[in-house]
């Protein structure tokens, strides 16, 4: 599946958050989306996600725009997209029933009470939980795989993370939307969730990647985007945003200029 942003804009009340942003992620493709705080990038994912509708402009997938759908079909959609916000959010319970809900959320209503019925005969019969090899094969991506019967509760931060983005895949999602997800983690962490990001997109899913980690974007693109102030400035390939940029705001950027005028920033505190 591909998704595409097409002119869309987006704006709360009389303020404009995201102007005229196309953008396109397809399978197997890791484009990430950099810029400095407040410049829009939560909101261009939660355009991508569905989460929000375009005010102006579309978001397309395969030709379709999802929002001319009934909202029935419109979940079906949302279905394919596996999100993964900066915090993890984990339920109160096993790794592997985490992982095991982010499969679940593909599946029509009969077949999770049939998986349901599944689940209740495996425990009388044998007296002890199951896991099945997908939750375990999403696990082995993050290195948590022996992991799968410990308390959720009980994880570090990091490795909590690691279970979130598990769960994103255990969906089998078309497309990964991934919000500053490394942004809490240390640098063991974080390397092995940018290797089971490069895994995923090895095995077709399309990742759209918000990030404040110049080096992370400059590791794991196909293509980066530069979004400031509600505009897409420039997309491109990671080689030429960061050493040959067109556009002389990208080359501040990623230069380390903020971009902002001091006297200004101080004024406003
Ligand atoms: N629902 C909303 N109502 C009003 N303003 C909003 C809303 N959502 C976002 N904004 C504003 O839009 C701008 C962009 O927000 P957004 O969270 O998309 O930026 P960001 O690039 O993700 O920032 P950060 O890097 O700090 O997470 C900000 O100024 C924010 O305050």
């Amino acid at each position: 599946m591909n998704l595409e942003l097409e002119h869309a804009s987006y704006g709360v009340d009389e303020t404009e958050i995201l102007t005229d942003v196309s953008l396109a992620v397809e399978s197997g493709e890791i484009v990430t989306i950099i810029g400095p705080s407040g410049a829009g990038k939560t909101t261009l994912l939660r355009l991508a996600a569905l989460f929000e509708r375009p005010t102006d402009g579309a978001v397309r997938s395969d030709g379709t725009d999802p929002w001319s759908l009934s909202r029935d079909d419109r979940l079906e959609f949302r279905r394919r997209i596996g999100i993964v916000f900066q915090q993890a959010s984990l339920f109160e319970t096993s790794v592997a029933r985490n992982v095991d809900i982010g499969q679940r959320v593909r599946r029509s209503w009969p077949q999770r009470v049939g998986d349901f019925l599944e689940r209740l005969t495996a425990r009388w019969i044998r007296a002890s939980p199951t896991v099945d090899d997908r939750t375990l094969g999403a696990l082995e991506l993050v290195g948590l795989r022996d992991a799968w019967d410990r308390d959720a509760g009980s994880l570090s931060g990091g490795e909590a993370q690691r279970v979130s983005f598990a769960r994103a895949l255990a969906a089998d999602p078309d497309l990964l939307v991934l919000d500053e997800p490394t942004s809490d983690l240390d640098p063991r962490n974080t390397a092995i969730l940018e290797r089971a990001i490069e895994r995923a997109r090895e095995r077709d899913h399309g990742v759209l990647l918000a990030t404040h980690d110049m080096h992370q974007a400059e590791r794991i693109s196909d293509r980066v985007a530069f979004l400031l102030e509600g505009e897409l400035v420039e997309v491109g390939p990671p080689e030429r945003i960061f050493d040959d940029p067109r556009d002389e705001r990208t080359a501040r950027f990623v230069n380390g200029d903020l971009l902002y005028d001091e006297n200004e920033l101080l004024a406003s505190l």
